[in-house]
C-alpha cells in the first residue's frame, strides 16, 4: 500500500525538500502540499502528514490531524513538555492515531544527543552552544532544548547540582539561557545551516561534541523513516532514537 502524505509547510526550506524526499522514496507519495493560505482540509486525503511550519501553527495542525485521523510527523520547533502532554491527551481519543515529534531528524544529532546524555553524569561542567542561519525564527533551537532537558536529567539523576559559576554581573546576558539548568548559547549566522556544540569539563579536562547538518538532504532518511514507521505506531513518540537500533 502506498502512503498518502501531506505536507504542511510545502513552500519552506525544509517543505521543499520533503516533497522531494517522499516523492523519490519508495511506498509513498505526495497528495497535498500545504502552505500559508491553503485550508488545512487539503490534507484530509493523507494517512500522514509532515509539519515543519512554524511553532506558532503547529499545534494547530496537529489538532486538526489528529481529530480527522491522520498520523503526523513533526519536525517543527517549539515543543516544550506542555505541548507533548497536550498532545498525548488529544490523542487518549483517537488511539489509532499515531504522532513523531522529533527535534532532528539528522542521524548524527541523534547520535550526538544520546552520546551527550551519557556523558552528562560524568563532567560538573556543560554548556550548549546551537548555530544556525539567520533565518531561523526561534532560539534555543529545539536541539538545543531538547538536549538540555537529556542531560538536566542525567545531572539530576547522577546527583550533580549546577555547574561551577563565579558569574554575579552579567547586565547583557553574555552567560546565555538556562534551559533545565544548562547554559545555551544561540548563535545566528549567515552560511550556516544547523549546528551544535555541547562543550563538557571536568578535572584537567574537556569533552566537546559537535554535530553538523551542511545540507538539509541530511534531514530527509530520518524524515522517510518517521513516515514509513508511523503508520503502525499509535500513540505519542518523542525523538527519532526511537525508531532507530540504539
Ligand atoms: N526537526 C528537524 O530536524 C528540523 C526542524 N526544523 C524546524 O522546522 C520548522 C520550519 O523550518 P524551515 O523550513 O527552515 O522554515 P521556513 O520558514 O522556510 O518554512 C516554513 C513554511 O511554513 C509556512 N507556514 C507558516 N504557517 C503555516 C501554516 N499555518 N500552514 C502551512 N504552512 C505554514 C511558511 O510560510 P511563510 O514563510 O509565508 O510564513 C513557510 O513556507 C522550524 O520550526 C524549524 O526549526 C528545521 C529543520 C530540521
Ligand atoms: O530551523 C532550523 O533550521 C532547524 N531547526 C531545528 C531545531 O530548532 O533544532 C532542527 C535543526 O537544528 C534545524
Amino acid at each position: 500500500m502506498t502512503i498518502r502524505v501531506g505536507v504542511l509547510g510545502a513552500q519552506g526550506r525544509m517543505g521543499a525538500e520533503v516533497c522531494r524526499a517522499v516523492d523519490a522514496a519508495d511506498g509513498m507519495e505526495v497528495v497535498a502540499k500545504v502552505d500559508v493560505g491553503d485550508p488545512l482540509s487539503d490534507i484530509a486525503g493523507a494517512d500522514v502528514v509532515v509539519d515543519f511550519t512554524h511553532p506558532d501553527v503547529v499545534m494547530d495542525n496537529v489538532r486538526y490531524a489528529v481529530d480527522n485521523g491522520i498520523h503526523c510527523v513533526i519536525g517543527t520547533s517549539g515543543f516544550t513538555t506542555d505541548r507533548i502532554d497536550t498532545v498525548t491527551s488529544w490523542l487518549s481519543d483517537a488511539p489509532k492515531v499515531g504522532v513523531l515529534v522529533a527535534p532532528n531528524f539528522a542521524i548524527g544529532a541523534v547520535l550526538s544527543m544520546r552520546f551527550a546524555e551519557l556523558a552528562a553524569k560524568y563532567y560538573e561542567s556543560v554548556e550548549i552552544i546551537e548555530l544556525h542561519h539567520p533565518r531561523k525564527a526561534d532560539a534555543p533551537s529545539g536541539t538545543a532544548a531538547h538536549t538540555a532537558r537529556l542531560i538536566g536529567a542525567a545531572r539530576q539523576a547522577a546527583g550533580l547540582g549546577s555547574a561551577p559559576d563565579a558569574t554575579t554581573h552579567d547586565p547583557d546576558g553574555a552567560r546565555g539561557a538556562l534551559v533545565d539548568d544548562v547554559r545555551v548559547h544561540s548563535v545566528r549566522l549567515s552560511g550556516l545551516i544547523a549546528h551544535q556544540e555541547v562543550l563538557f569539563g571536568g578535572e584537567g579536562e574537556t569533552l566537546t561534541i559537535r554535530h553538523d547538518s551542511l545540507d538539509r538532504n541530511s534531514f530527509m532518511p530520518g524524515v522517510v523513516l518517521a513516515v514509513r514507521s508511523i503508520v503502525s505506531r499509535p500513540g505519542l513518540i518523542v525523538g527519532l532514537d526511537k525508531l532507530m537500533d540504539l
